[in-house]
């Protein structure tokens, strides 16, 4: 679980900063009431913090002392003050530090733990920045990278198309207009023709005094925009903006598509998808086949170990899943019940989930108060010429079989086992 340092003297402010980073954000939150014993933790394991929150004024390092020692650490840093100029915003800027947060009250508290939130997803987030100007590519590059996210650059728009296609899980486009070879307007509109506004966002750039131009590129498809020139905090607050707005959508998308406790895909989504995956398999003649698979006993594992145990073996079961068949479509169906369509070749299907029901048997759920094992039974049937419900009844007769049989095997109607 990502950790983040607290720097505060404030025993009654670390508290709360504490209780908003573990019980809101959901990572652990590490304190240090001083200068020193913020060094002691980074000395022991700098490693495990994502990012720091730092109070300005600490007794043993009143005027922000320790804020190069923790950037030293490569971590990033957010910082608190209750004093606000325009020298220490200047001072602050060029050290680098990630934002300055004013103590004004609880909200300041959480902007802070959200914008540490932020920070940790940055690690794996991808922007394309689009601009003809060198310096300005570097200027904004070095904003991003304080913000910890991925920057890939390109100098015109046919660049970024290109860019686009090697990068395809970049999230954001940052983009001027006035470029040559393809300028600002028509490479959101090219963008836009695979991207929709809800898994990419663009924001343009547009220089002050040409007012027209922030309309024309939203109505060619950019989510925001910015008038140059712009502040860093500008930057920083429409860039996380956009970034959380494509979150919140991934959010309620995967809580109508996706199984809470093993965060695979629910029987919904598999219905939708799958038909979609039976009819083009149909179309372009290619194998699918279906699996069911289900843990032989499992009620035994609640029963002798609990039902925390039980929610445990479905987590591994489901690691173990994602990790053998990661191109094809895995759903939790329900309970104890997984259900797999595998657009991979069909002729050694059979094999291929016979190593898997090994792997299964071989492996051990671990905590510190039990260890256990388990085994699945599958039932597999071939999808081509069918109804994908007829396949899954199909394979829910071999899986019934299978577990009359004796349970940990596996039983295919598929032509070639
Ligand atoms: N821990 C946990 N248990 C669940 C969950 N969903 C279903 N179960 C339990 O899974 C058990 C399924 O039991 P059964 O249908 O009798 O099947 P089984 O014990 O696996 O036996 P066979 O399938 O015949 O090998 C029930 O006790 C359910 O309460 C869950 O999300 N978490």
């Amino acid at each position: 679980m990502p950790s983040v340092l607290v720097v505060e003297d404030n025993a009654a402010l670390a508290s709360m900063a504490k209780a908003i980073i573990e019980d809101i954000i959901g990572f652990t939150a590490c304190v240090a009431r001083n200068g020193a014993e913020a060094k002691s933790l980074l000395k022991n394991d700098p490693q495990r913090f994502t990012v720091a929150l730092v109070d300005l004024n600490l007794p043993d390092a009143p005027n922000g002392e320790i804020v190069p020692v923790v950037q030293s650490y490569d971590i990033p840093v957010i910082v608190l003050t209750g004093y606000f100029g325009d020298e220490l915003r200047k001072k602050m800027i060029e050290l680098g530090v990630v934002d300055y947060v004013l103590k004004k009250n609880i909200s300041a508290y959480e902007y802070a733990c959200h914008l540490a939130q932020r920070v940790h997803r940055n690690h794996s987030t991808k922007v394309l920045i689009v601009d003809d100007s060198k310096s300005a590519l570097l200027m904004l590059k070095r904003h991003l990278e304080i913000q910890r996210l991925q920057v890939i650059t390109a100098e015109n728009g046919k660049d970024a198309l290109l860019k686009m296609a090697e990068h395809p899980d970049i999230k954001l486009v940052i983009t001027d207009y006035n470029m040559p070879e393809m300028d600002g307007f028509e490479l959101i509109q090219q963008l836009r023709i695979r991207h929709p506004k809800d898994q990419l966002a663009i924001i343009g750039l547009s220089s002050s005094g040409e007012a027209r131009l922030s309309a024309q590129l939203l109505k060619s498809g950019a989510n925001d925009f910015i008038g140059k020139p712009f502040s860093y905090e500008e930057l920083l607050c429409r860039v996380n903006q956009n970034l959380d707005y494509l979150d919140h959508i991934q959010d309620i998308r995967d809580a109508a598509n996706r199984d809470y406790l093993t965060k695979l895909h629910n029987r919904r989504y598999f219905f939708n998808e799958g038909k979609l995956l039976h009819q083009r398999a149909l179309f372009q003649e290619t194998p699918l086949s279906l699996a069911m698979i289900d843990i032989d006993h499992f009620k035994k594992i609640n029963d002798r170990y609990g039902h925390e145990a039980g929610d445990t073996a479905l987590k591994h079961m489901a690691d173990l899943l994602r990790g053998e068949f990661p191109d094809d479509l895995v759903a939790r169906f329900g309970g104890e019940e997984f259900c797999i369509l595998s657009t991979t070749d069909s002729a050694n299907t059979y094999k291929r989930f016979d190593e898997f029901r090994r792997k299964v048997a071989d492996s051990l759920v671990h905590e510190d108060n039990y260890q256990f094992g388990f085994s699945v039974s599958i039932g597999i049937s071939s999808v081509q010429n069918e109804q994908l419900d007829a396949s899954i009844h199909a394979a829910d007769l071999n899986l019934y079989r299978a577990k009359e049989q004796g349970r940990n095997q596996v039983i295919s109607s598929c032509q070639s086992q």
